[in-house]
């Protein structure tokens, strides 16, 4: 593991940026995975400025996304779909259909997330997965006790999640119960790892992780067992650390 300590939340999303930008430049066909929530939101805004400025091009770029709500079409404003064309998408050089969410809104779930793993699978899967990570742990929404086999899948939302994620919503209510994630097994087959860990609020999960063993009973502590995991994560998260 390649730990990256840094000030705060700008300069681990300059950072991010630049490692994801470069690696980009050096494989114009690179298959990136994407996460959404808060933590990626200023990366996007540096690559999108680095777009800007050194011309980086993703037109030969694919991207897989992690997860998306059950329930959600990809206009609605909560969707991941949104999220992605919003805050990435809509503002650098990247074709549409080259990128991949999961469909929140098929009438099948079930199916989807066969559909979903498969064409992961015939394109070869994922070079560089950006992650970040929640509370308890969870990476994409594989909750606590997700077997680290495990592939795209369906899974009801815990309460914690479903109200860290409650502030994007009206109301609590609004907040689906369920979505479709990529699962443990899957975000392993990614040949590189970048996790972004930022701010007070993930302190503990940090400090778990890097005292922890592999145990399913804390998703991200898979990443112990990853050949290749870069993690750049802000001093509020590490000071936990010793
Ligand atoms: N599905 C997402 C995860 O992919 C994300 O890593 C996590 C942390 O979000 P945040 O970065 O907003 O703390 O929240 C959500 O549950």
């Amino acid at each position: 593991m390649n730990i990256k300590i840094v000030k705060d939340y700008q300069e681990m999303s300059r950072k991010a940026a630049e490692y994801i930008a470069e690696k980009v430049q050096r494989f114009p066909f690179i298959k990136l995975g994407l996460a959404t929530g808060g933590t990626p939101e200023g990366t996007y805004k540096k690559l999108i400025e680095n777009h800007r400025n050194s011309r980086t091009s993703y037109r030969d770029v694919t991207t897989f996304n992690l997860d998306e709500y059950i329930g959600l079409s990809g206009n609605h404003p909560n969707s991941y779909r949104f999220y992605m064309k919003d805050h990435l998408f809509d503002h650098i050089n990247i074709v549409p259909a080259n990128t991949h969410i999961p469909k929140g809104d098929a009438g099948d779930s079930e199916e989807e997330c066969e559909r979903y793993e498969k064409l992961l699978a015939e394109n070869g899967g994922i070079d560089l997965q950006i992650l970040g990570i929640g509370k308890n742990g969870h990476i994409g929404f594989n909750e606590p006790g997700t077997s680290f086999q495990s592939k795209t899948h369906v899974v009801p939302l815990t309460s914690s999640t479903r109200e860290a994620n409650a502030r994007y919503f009206n109301s609590m209510e609004e907040v689906p119960s369920h979505a479709i994630t990529m699962g443990i097994g899957t975000i392993m087959k990614s040949r590189e790892i970048l996790l972004l860990v930022s701010g007070e609020a993930k302190k503990d999960a940090f400090t778990k992780l890097m005292n922890s063993e592999p145990d399913e009973s804390f998703p991200a502590s898979v990443l112990l067992r990853h050949p290749n995991v870069t993690i750049i994560a802000d001093e509020a998260a590490a000071s936990g650390l010793k």
